[in-house]
């Protein structure tokens, strides 16, 4: 079972925003896609979420077309927690987040008993129980991003698409969010794609990476052969240095601050 995507292009009008995109991302893993701003990072989520239909190629979700599926038959798979918070809701936060559950309930059925203790159970495991009462719209930017988080947990994907997923969050609950998300992927199979601005976080947590530049992928495997001196100074346009830190993970930092 994967997502794969074969020859994937995508035009906002004339502008060729991805470029014969190929991967294949199997159950299970935790896949980071970095690359600068514009790079088509978000673009390429929101072709894996339905949300833009590709201009040409092939997306691929464990069988199904998703170039021709309904967005409920993609919503029963696929969550996705975006970047941008515009999304404002005048209900408390636990309701927000058994919304998630909203793909497998038929037309007019109330969420039950059940789907609330499941958003419960979520908000519980992202450290965020207290939040469940509190009114959405007076809630701080990171609560807010957790509490998306949940509605996306709640729906039980198979795969859950993720733009920039720490904006926003502590350093605490950086690293906490990052630590459930993998955990899930360990023990639910769950299949993770998220973007990411911080290739440390990448290093730390992914098991393949996909690098995009001008919107065509230059690099893409497991982290440890993909994150190297070379891929990610070309990368980011800027030298960067490896630092070894005693563990098999790495970190890189600008040369310019490591001289
Ligand atoms: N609605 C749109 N109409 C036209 N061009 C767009 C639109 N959305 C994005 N683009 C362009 O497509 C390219 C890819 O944008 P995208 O948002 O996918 O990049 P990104 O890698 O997610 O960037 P960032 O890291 O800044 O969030 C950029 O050149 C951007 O300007």
């Amino acid at each position: 079972m994967s997502l794969s995507c074969h020859s994937l292009n995508y035009y906002y009008g004339p502008h060729h925003a991805l470029k014969n995109i190929d991967f294949e991302i199997k159950d299970a893993c935790f896949c980071a896609l970095l690359g600068r701003n514009g790079s088509g990072k978000t673009t390429l989520l929101h072709c894996m979420n339905g949300i833009l239909k590709p201009s040409s190629g092939s997306l691929v979700l464990d069988g199904m077309d998703m170039t021709r599926a309904t967005a409920r038959e993609i919503a029963r798979q696929v969550s996705m927690v975006p970047q941008e918070r515009t999304e404002m809701f005048p209900f408390n936060v636990l309701d927000v987040v058994v919304m998630g559950r909203t793909p497998f309930l038929k037309m007019y059925q109330s969420p039950s008993d059940l789907d609330y203790a499941m958003a419960k159970k979520v908000l519980a495991m992202l450290g965020a129980r207290k939040l469940a009462p509190r009114n959405f719209n007076r809630i701080s930017g990171g609560e807010r991003q957790l509490a998306l988080m949940a509605r996306a947990l709640v729906q039980d994907p198979t795969t859950l698409l993720l733009d920039e997923p720490t904006n926003h969050l502590d350093f605490k609950n950086q690293y906490l969010l990052l630590e459930r998300i993998k955990a899930l992927c360990r023990e639910r199979k769950t299949r993770v794609v998220t973007s990411m601005h911080d290739p440390n976080m990448a290093t730390l947590f992914a098991d393949w990476v996909v690098l995009l530049k001008y919107g065509r992928i230059v690099a893409q495997g497991p982290t440890q052969e993909i994150m190297t001196e070379t891929n990610l100074s070309d990368l980011y346009e800027t030298e960067l240095r490896k630092i070894n830190i005693g563990t098999d993970r790495p970190v890189f930092l600008p040369a310019s601050v490591t001289a």
